[in-house]
């Protein structure tokens, strides 16, 4: 199911949440909803859930105009972050709920239930009740719930946005795995940039209510639109009017042409990486470089060297109004 979001715009009061949106997302891709707190990517996702009404535009899901069906006409199935499950019934009854309801045949609801448990890896959790589950198998189990009525469209907002690090990254990678298995059109939430990249077939990067750019992992990495762009998917310093990311600052200890000279102020030592400050006349560059390479420099405070863009390097030029992320 693919779905097209045209000229969407929507405020609250006078505020505007979402300024003329338009987002196409193909059959079958996982497409992340990246960017700030606040910037409008919940309200786009519950726009295109049927949770909440555009002020205008239209959002199509399969080619059908869907901008005044109601939620449950959508087939969507949604995952909140704080998901409200049945606290009384046991996991496989969580997830045959929505199948019980549209009273499909007993036999037909356990098999389904159990294959979606297997998918999960909650096969031997089923007679658990969900306070007897970790957060993160919390978060399959409502993921199963979701799957269960088989909808054409997932729709999961910060689906693992309470739970720790660790936890978050096993579950990227099992929401990717799942993806590859079962294909549906999925959209997720995040203001995570780790977890888009890692994730997403496509990304769309929303700040104050409006798309700043669309594209794959590597096209938003590699040709970041716009100053924004660029510093929030990764580090940036400043090195002659241009925006670079530290690691692809180099670092000379004799002059080079072009290349601008300062002093390391500087040098901190984090695992393999090392990350020098160098004042320059134009302001601080930081440089990031492995320890082996920092070593064959002699990198200390008080040495004089001389910063270049590495070659084939990613910048992007100053915009002197935009805030960097
Ligand atoms: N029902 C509402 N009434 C008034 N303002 C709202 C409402 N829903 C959202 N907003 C405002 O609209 C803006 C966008 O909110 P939204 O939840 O879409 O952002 P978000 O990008 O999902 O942020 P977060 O990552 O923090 O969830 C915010 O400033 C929010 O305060």
């Amino acid at each position: 199911m693919s779905i097209e979001v045209a000229g969407v715009n929507k405020k609250f009061g006078d505020f505007v949440a979402l300024e003329n949106v338009n987002v196409t997302i193909p059959t079958g891709q996982l497409t992340a909803l990246l960017g700030p707190s606040g910037g409008g990517k919940s309200t786009l996702l519950r726009i295109i859930a049927g949770l909440e009404t555009a002020d205008s535009g239209t959002i199509s899901i399969n080619g059908n105009d869907a901008t005044r069906l109601p939620a449950q006409k959508r087939n969507v199935g949604f995952v909140f972050q704080h998901y409200a499950v049945f606290k009384h019934m046991t996991v496989a009854k969580n997830v045959a709920f929505g199948l019980e309801i549209r009273k499909r045949p007993k036999a037909e609801v356990a098999a389904r239930v159990d294959e979606l448990l297997k998918l999960v890896h909650l096969g031997q959790f089923a007679h658990r009740l969900p306070s007897q589950l970790s957060g993160g198998q919390r978060q399959r189990m409502a993921l199963a719930r979701a799957l269960a009525v088989e909808p054409q469209v997932l729709l999961l907002d910060e689906p693992f946005g309470a739970l720790d690090a660790k936890v978050r990254k096993e579950l990227r990678d099992w929401l990717r795995r799942l993806h590859d298995e079962v294909h549906v059109t999925t959209v997720f939430v995040t203001h995570d940039q780790e977890e888009a990249l890692e994730v997403a077939d496509e990304i769309v990067v929303i700040n104050e209510g409006r798309v700043e750019q669309v594209g794959s992992p590597d096209q938003l990495y590699d040709e970041p639109a716009n100053n924004f762009v660029m510093g929030f998917l990764g580090e940036v310093t400043t090195l002659n009017g241009r925006l670079v990311r530290p690691h692809d600052v180099e670092v000379a200890t004799s002059p080079r042409p072009e290349a601008l000279t300062g002093t390391v102020s500087r040098v901190l030592r984090i695992g393999f990486e090392v990350r020098a400050t160098v004042t320059t006349e134009a302001g601080d560059v930081t440089t990031v470089m492995t320890r082996t390479h920092a070593r064959s420099l002699g990198l200390e405070s008080g040495v004089q060297v001389w910063l270049s863009e590495a070659a084939g390097a990613t910048t992007v030029p100053v915009e002197p109004t935009t805030t960097v992320g």
